[in-house]
Parts: C-alpha cells; sequence; structure tokens
C-alpha cells in the first residue's frame, strides 16, 4: 500500500494524489493527526516570560550549555555568558590589549595622518578658535575702530575704492583694535597717557588665512601712530621753541641768530619699515601705502633690488622726510652698515610673510635687522598665512611675550576652492607630466571658450624647483600655450609686466579686440594631438588664455585677486606649500580651483588628505 506523507503541507492529505493513480487512499499518521488538530495554530507558552524552569520535572537540569536550544526562552544573560575581563583566558586578554590588524577590528584611521607626519604646522586649539570667533562678531564696521577720521576716510576712498559694501575682514576686527591699543576692545585711553612714549616694545603676531586681507590690518593702525605722532612731534617741537625763545628773552639776547634748523633730520630715518620678501611683495604693498598717502598725507619710500642705488637713495634721504619705508630684508640690511641711523627713529617694525622671513635662509639677516631696530621699536609686527613649527619656537624663544592673534579659520583652505587630482600615470599622459600640464591647461581654456567667456583666462603653475619653471614655459609654448615663467633668471620688467597682468589691477584690461570671432579659437585639440609631436610647436593655439610658471616662494602674499586656477605641477612638499600656492586663488571669498598632478612617486596619501580637509573646512594640521 502506497503511503503518501503529507507532515510537508498540513492542507495536503494525498488523497487527491490516490485517486489520480488509481489507488486505494488511507490518510497517514501524521495527516490523521494534524487534520484532528485543525484548525489550531502554535501558540507560545503563557509562562514563556518567567523564563525556562531550571529543572525539568523529571529533576534533570532541563538544558545544557552545549544544547542548541540553550539560549530560547531565557529572559537574562546567564552568568557564564556576562562580558568580564575574569572570565577571558590570560592568551584572550593579551589578543585584547593588542591594536588589531584584522580588516574587520581595525581601528577608525586618523583622518590627517599623513599630515601629522609631517608636522610642519603649529595647532591653534579649537576652544581658541571658538573663544576668538565670539570676540571679533562685536565688530561690524571700520567706523568702530579708534581710528583717526582721515584714515577711516581713506578706506573707501583709497585703499577698498571701488567695493560696494566695506566691512572688516576677520582678522582686520581681530587686530585694528589691538594694535590701536584699546583697553577695553572699544575706546583708546585718552589724555595725556595716550601721548607718552611707550617704553616697552610689544610684540604681536597676525595669523589669518590667504587672501584676507593682512595688510590693511596691520597699516591702518601704522598710519594712525604715525600721525598721532606727528600731532605729539609738532606740539613738542612748539613747546621746546617757546621755551628757546624765553631763554633768550631772559638772557636779553633776543636778538641773537637762531642755530641753523636742520632740514635734513627726518631724511633716512623712517617711523616704520615693513619687510617683505621679494621685491614684486615690495611693489604690492608700496602701491597700496601710496594710495593711502593721496589723503592720509605721509611719506612713504618702497625699495628694492628692483630699483637702482639712484633712486634708491633719492627715495631714502628726500629733504621732506620718509614717514614708511617697504624693503626686503636685504636692502635694509646692507643699508644699515652704512648708515646705522636709519633704524634709530623705527618705532614699528612688520615682518610681513614671517614665514618665509623667519625661515632658515632668512632668518638671520631679519633678527639682526630687528636687534638693531628694537631700542626704539614701540611694536614689533609679525604676519603670517600660516604658523610653521619652526616659527612657532622661534617666536617661543626669542619673543615669549608675543601676543598671537590667530583667525578661527587659520590653516584651513576655504572650501569654495576644489581640488581635483590630474592621474599623470593614466592614458594618454602615461607619466608624461608635461603633456598633463598642457592638456589641463587646453581643457581649462576650451571650457572658458564653450562658457563663452570674454575676459582672459589667467592660469598659475606651481612647480617645486625654480629651474623647472623655465623649461616648463619653453614646453608650454611649444603646445600653443602662452606662457610665461615667473624666475629669477628673467628680466626685471619684464617679470613685472607678467606679475601685474595676473593681479587684479590688471585683468580688468582688454584681452582680445572685441571683434575678433570667437570661432577663430580652436578647442578642438587633445592630448593625442599635444603628444603627437613633443619637440615639434603645436601649430594650434590656445587663445585667450595666459599662463604663469613660478614657485611659490616668488608668489607668497602675491594679490592674484582674480586669478581662478591654478596647477600644482609638483606635489607641494608641505601643507604649507599647499596653503600658500591655494591661496592664490579663493582670495577674499571668491571661489577657485586647484589642479593637482599626481604619479606614481607622489605622496597621494597627503593629497587625498589635503582634499578630504578642503571638503570639510578643516585645518590642515
Ligand atoms: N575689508 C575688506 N573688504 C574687502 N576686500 C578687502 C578688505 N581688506 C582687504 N581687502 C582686499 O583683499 C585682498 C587681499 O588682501 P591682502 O593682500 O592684504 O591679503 P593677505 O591676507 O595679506 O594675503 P596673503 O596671505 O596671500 O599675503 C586685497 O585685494 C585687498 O584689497
Amino acid at each position: 500500500m502506497l503511503r503518501l506523507s503529507s507532515s510537508r503541507c498540513p492542507h495536503w492529505d494525498g488523497s487527491a494524489l490516490a485517486r489520480a493513480f488509481n489507488l486505494p487512499w488511507q490518510p497517514s499518521r501524521t495527516a490523521a493527526t494534524l487534520q484532528k488538530r485543525r484548525p489550531s495554530r502554535m501558540v507560545l507558552s503563557e509562562r514563556v516570560a518567567q523564563g525556562a524552569p531550571k529543572t525539568a520535572p523529571t529533576g534533570k537540569p532541563r538544558r545544557t550549555r552545549n544544547s542548541p536550544f540553550a539560549g530560547m526562552n531565557t529572559t537574562e544573560v546567564p552568568k557564564s555568558l556576562q562580558f568580564s575581563k575574569s572570565n577571558l583566558s590570560s592568551a584572550e586578554r593579551r589578543r585584547q590589549s593588542k591594536p588589531r590588524v584584522g580588516k574587520k577590528d581595525e581601528k577608525p584611521k586618523d583622518p590627517m595622518r599623513a599630515l601629522k607626519m609631517q608636522r610642519r604646522l603649529a595647532n591653534v586649539s579649537y576652544e581658541k578658535r571658538t573663544r576668538v570667533k565670539q570676540e571679533i562678531m562685536d565688530w561690524d564696521s571700520f567706523d568702530e575702530f579708534d581710528l583717526l577720521p582721515v584714515i577711516k576716510e581713506s578706506i573707501e576712498t583709497q585703499a577698498l575704492a571701488g567695493l560696494a559694501e566695506v566691512s572688516p575682514t576677520p582678522i582686520q576686527r581681530l587686530a585694528i583694535p589691538t594694535l590701536l591699543e584699546m583697553p577695553d576692545g572699544k575706546r583708546r585711553k585718552k589724555g595725556k597717557a595716550m601721548m607718552e612714549p611707550n617704553k616697552e616694545m610689544k610684540q604681536f603676531l597676525l595669523a589669518a588665512e590667504t587672501g584676507s586681507g593682512k595688510t590693511l590690518a596691520y597699516v591702518l593702525p601704522i598710519l594712525d601712530a604715525i600721525k598721532r605722532a606727528e600731532v605729539v612731534d609738532a606740539r613738542e617741537e612748539a613747546i621746546q621753541a617757546a621755551e628757546a625763545e624765553e631763554r633768550k628773552r631772559a638772557r636779553g639776547q633776543l636778538y641773537e641768530l637762531d642755530s641753523p634748523v636742520d632740514e635734513h633730520s627726518k631724511a633716512g630715518r623712517p617711523r616704520a619699515i615693513i619687510l617683505l620678501p621679494t621685491s614684486e611683495l615690495v611693489a604690492q604693498v608700496g602701491a597700496l601705502i601710496k594710495s593711502l598717502a593721496h589723503s592720509v598725507k605721509f611719506r612713504s619710500a618702497m625699495i628694492s633690488a628692483a630699483f637702482s642705488g639712484t633712486v634708491i637713495r633719492n627715495r631714502l634721504f628726500a629733504p621732506s622726510g620718509v614717514d614708511i619705508v617697504i624693503a626686503t630684508p636685504h636692502l635694509i640690511s646692507s643699508i644699515t652698515e652704512s648708515d646705522p641711523n636709519i633704524l634709530s627713529k623705527v618705532s614699528h617694525l612688520v615682518i610681513d610673510e614671517a614665514d618665509s622671513l623667519l625661515d632658515r635662509s632668512f632668518s638671520p639677516i631679519t633678527s639682526s635687522i630687528i636687534d638693531r631696530a628694537s631700542p626704539s621699536l614701540k611694536q614689533l609686527i609679525f604676519c603670517s598665512a600660516t604658523i610653521p613649527r619652526s616659527m612657532d619656537s622661534y617666536l617661543n624663544k626669542r619673543y615669549p611675550e608675543t601676543k598671537r592673534l590667530a583667525t578661527p579659520n587659520l590653516h584651513a583652505i576655504p572650501r569654495r576652492v576644489q581640488l581635483s587630482v590630474v592621474d599623470i600615470d593614466k592614458v594618454p599622459y602615461q607619466g608624461n607630466r608635461d603633456l598633463a600640464c598642457a592638456q589641463t591647461i587646453w581643457d581649462i581654456g576650451k571650457e572658458a571658450a564653450e562658457a563663452g567667456e570674454d575676459r582672459q583666462k589667467k592660469i598659475v603653475v606651481f612647480v617645486n624647483e625654480r629651474e623647472k619653471s623655465t623649461e616648463l614655459a619653453e614646453y608650454l609654448r611649444s603646445k600653443g600655450i602662452d606662457a610665461n615663467a615667473l624666475s629669477r633668471d628673467s628680466d626685471d620688467r619684464k617679470q613685472a609686466e607678467v606679475l601685474a597682468s595676473f593681479t587684479g589691477a590688471a585683468v580688468t584690461t582688454p584681452s582680445k579686440p572685441a571683434k575678433e570671432p570667437k570661432s577663430s579659437y580652436n578647442p578642438a585639440i587633445s592630448a593625442g594631438d599635444l603628444a603627437e609631436s613633443p619637440f615639434k610647436p603645436t601649430p594650434r593655439k590656445l587663445e585667450n588664455t595666459k599662463v604663469l610658471v613660478m614657485t611659490d616662494i616668488g608668489s607668497r602674499g602675491i594679490d592674484t585677486l582674480l586669478l581662478k586656477h591654478v596647477i600644482l605641477y609638483d606635489v607641494p612638499h608641505t601643507s604649507i606649500d599647499f596653503i600658500h600656492r591655494l591661496g592664490r586663488v579663493g582670495r577674499m571669498g571668491r571661489r577657485g580651483r586647484g589642479i593637482v598632478l599626481v604619479g606614481k612617486h607622489d605622496r597621494k596619501d597627503v593629497v587625498k588628505e589635503i582634499r578630504e580637509g578642503m571638503f570639510k573646512g578643516q585645518a590642515l594640521i
């Protein structure tokens, strides 16, 4: 007799199948039992919450630890399963104390591990940043600073002329009241105390991200101090003249001839000196200060190796005197050799781009100028976009009293600057970095032309070695790109012209005659075309795009306000270089783009961390 089991399905009893095959049908025991029970359902015991009794009715332990049902229906974790160090074997305890290397158990990685290994930048605590953020919120306008009215006016009419709405930047909010020594943060001390010469030299460090207006942050308080000192001096001179007159009268020598006034006493005796690492920066800061002199009335002199000896002498020793000198340390140092008195009246000394001027190559010369000037100094101001650890320890050692004014976003590259990566090992570059660079430039030019941009596109390419800049510029020219190198070897005048076309003032110059049809631009060039004839000049020209190749030492501080693209031909050695190079774009709240060329020998981990840090707006430490 055929027995059909229905244990799998309680609704199927096998009778249909038996009928189909004409077989006698007898339900199986299981099916019969299930039929009997139907329509009952499985229901949990009402006592399930009480847990299983520890012993079976037989008195035996109901479930052993090893039974497959051991953990079922229990309401508390058995002691044996609870985690306790004492339960662990000594080997397991040792294993747990070691850092795990297995993929699953890997500890979360420090997101800035590669950068921390460089340890180039000093840390500014999160608490300090938050505190400063609160502090600077109190200042909304330049009017709130205790600057002389004529200086306040010059901000809108000269320094920031053309801007619709002007308000102080974070570093200006932080530094101006401090340098003005407004004690309660609002008002300067009134009366005689203010006029008394400050015997103690005070030191300040102004540290803020690139393109954040650090120059004005120190220039305005210095001009204010100079103008106020002028008033004090004039008053003192008048008092001295009156006393001399009185003495003569007392002696009855009223008609005695006065000793001739030394007209040249102010010549070559500036009250303020601003030191900058390059002639280009001297020209930039000098131009800003000169523009302010139109309304504020003071005398400034910019001197650097870009000027002849006669020009330098005439500027420094002009009979009308000089109030502010803007110079490179080498020049000031060599002038002090022949005329040490040049530093005798300096009350304000600024070390701008201090991360460069206090590095190993500049530090001895900068330090000796500071030492010579210190007897008359009232304020020694260091100004920098980064605080490298070397500079941090220099300040701690030599000027421990330095008041540090660092903005909340110091060492962070703003999120408005994007960084993309080009892998030079991929097709079609196959390790040819020059080709990758040329193609990237063509792509940017093509994008601009497609977007119908009329304004000439400016691109800065950064290389690590100075020698490479000339060679690369030549290569790019052979690929139809209008490229120049900024290097010490090129003609100063030409260099200044090229650079001027990259700074804000020159960008407004129309680069292309309006008549020229846009179709003359030939975007149809590919890396293949560029690679075809590496040694032959490409007949195609990339129109409306100008490229400058340089090292960042030459470009630090240069105010390339309208620049939107930088290419990092080499991966920068340190996060400091990243900050300075990418700092040429995204200035004063603008957007910008950096493109870094990366090959198999480059630190991809560093690039990755920099990108992540930029994305999160974090400080690159
Ligand atoms: N309060 C302000 N509002 C708008 N623009 C300003 C303000 N202050 C300065 N600027 C402009 O910002 C630009 C950058 O200023 P500056 O060169 O002083 O920056 P920086 O912080 O010294 O940069 P870097 O670190 O690269 O030397 C300049 O073109 C300047 O005119």
